[in-house]
């Protein structure tokens, strides 16, 4: 069994799963008078050419911890993000997209604790697994991809991979 360390989320460490969300150390320019601040184009919204992109919330509850990373998922149509609408930590399970192939190296999967204050938006077909709350009824907004065709692939490990999230 391999317990995955929980690392902290930042833009550079996300950078090979997606974007990080989040205004704190990031460039902005002044709009509106001089009275808000804009932190312009902080990740990506990507859509194949028949898709449409829509915004959503998905309301979640934890899950039981130590968690088994039994599966990941992938939208190979479009990005999908997750923005914390009440402001709570959240974790994440991520594996490269590797060649596209529907198949992970249990050893490329990592997990990152998101800040309550940083969402994430992960890039078309960025292995991840689903919405990992940690309150129950946290509330997340998500942008993605709506359209035709089965944007959501899933992979099983072996039973033999047994990877693990504990919570410190
Ligand atoms: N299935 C679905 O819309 N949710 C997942 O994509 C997820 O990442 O939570
Ligand atoms: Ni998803």
């Amino acid at each position: 069994m391999k317990t995955l360390k929980i690392e902290p989320l930042t833009k550079e460490a996300f950078a090979p799963f997606g974007d990080v969300i989040e205004s704190e150390g990031r460039d902005y320019f002044m709009i509106n008078n001089g009275s808000t601040r804009r932190y312009h184009k902080l990740g990506d919204v990507q859509l194949d050419e028949q898709g449409q992109g829509i915004i959503n919330i998905f309301r979640a509850d934890t899950l039981e911890y130590p968690l088994p990373i039994k599966m990941l998922e992938r939208h190979p149509f479009g990005s999908q993000s997750f923005i914390p609408l009440f402001g709570h930590e959240f974790l994440l399970v991520v594996a490269p997209v590797g060649d596209g192939s529907l198949n992970i190296d249990p050893s490329t999967v990592r997990a990152f604790r998101a800040s309550a204050r940083q969402g994430v938006n992960y890039h078309s077909g960025v292995w991840h697994h689903p919405i990992m709350a940690l309150r129950d009824g946290d509330e997340f907004l998500v942008v993605d991809r709506s359209g035709p065709g089965n944007n959501c692939d899933e992979f099983y490990f072996d039973e033999s991979v047994q990877l693990t999230v504990e919570l410190d």
